[in-house]
């Protein structure tokens, strides 16, 4: 379980101020929860994800992992960043196989792990390619085979397929969901795509402009497996009337809305 409280974080902007990042945030997500997060550009969504991976400080609150204060990054918890993030020099094996050689683990034991999570993201035979010579979706296999590596219980994921293209997006969007629900993991997901969150969350998490708070907490009662035919689930009663209430939310939050500089 993961137990956000009270969550503050300020950071020092470059001419003497202070940028409010975010502010009282109050959120748990239970064990195995899928929760995705959507919020305007800027509130905060980034800045609380690294909070809980413990990459980044806060100023008051704090965040529990299992009742354990989160005080630094720890192997329970694995990211997955937008831009893939993975060493450009080292082949794809080599890459999530990463975190294993910073545990120290032995060149035969985290190449025989690697080499199973490469099949798992269905990469076999990539393996000795290097991240520039795969295409987005496949350095994003690889992002997601070497944060399932370390067998972390809480999966971190910063709008993970934002930088993919659409066909791309649904395939990786429909086996991570396969993944998820054959490994049991908290998944805390990053979204800009109103879609995005309502067919892979339990719950969407709406923040509010900067200072970023829980705006709303929406459930997704849509049953799972979900079918990722748009032209079947995405219309649906379920789904319209949860990615409309959503968009209209995020509407009035909008800073380009007409009226809003106001
Ligand atoms: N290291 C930093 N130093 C100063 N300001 C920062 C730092 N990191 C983030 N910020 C500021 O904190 C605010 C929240 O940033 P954050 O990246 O968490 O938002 P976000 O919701 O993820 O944005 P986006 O949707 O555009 O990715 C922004 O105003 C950002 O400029």
């Amino acid at each position: 379980m993961i137990e956000i409280k009270n969550l503050t974080k300020r950071f020092p902007d470059r001419r003497g101020g202070t940028v409010h990042a975010l502010s009282e945030v109050d959120l748990t997500i239970a064990d195995n929860e899928f929760v995705t997060v959507l919020g305007p550009s800027g509130c905060g969504k980034t800045t609380l994800l690294r909070a809980i991976a413990g990459l980044t400080g806060w100023d008051e609150g704090g965040i529990l992992v299992d009742g354990e204060p989160v005080r630094a990054p720890g192997p329970e918890r694995a990211m997955v960043f937008q831009n893939f993030a993975l060493l450009p020099w080292a082949t794809a094996l080599d890459n999530v196989a990463f975190g294993l050689e910073l545990r120290g683990e032995p060149r035969g034991r985290r190449h025989a792990t690697a080499r199973e999570l490469i099949g798992l993201v269905g990469l076999d035979g990539f393996e000795d390619r290097l991240p520039g010579e795969l295409s987005g979706g496949m350095q994003q296999r690889v992002g997601l085979a070497r944060a399932l590596a370390v067998q972390p219980r809480v999966l971190l994921m910063d709008e993970p397929f934002g930088a993919l293209d659409e066909q791309t997006r649904r395939i990786l969007q429909e086996e991570l969901l396969t993944i998820w629900e054959r490994r049991r993991l908290t998944v805390v997901f990053i979204t800009h795509s109103i879609e995005e969150a309502v067919l892979l969350g339990d719950r969407v998490v709406l923040m509010s402009p900067r200072p970023g708070r829980i705006a709303e907490t929406v459930p997704v009662d849509i049953p799972r497996p979900r079918s990722f035919d748009l032209h079947g689930l995405g219309r649906t009663e379920e789904f319209t009337t949860l990615t409309t209430h959503l968009w209209e939310r995020l509407r009035t939050m909008h800073p380009d809305r007409v009226g809003a500089h106001r």
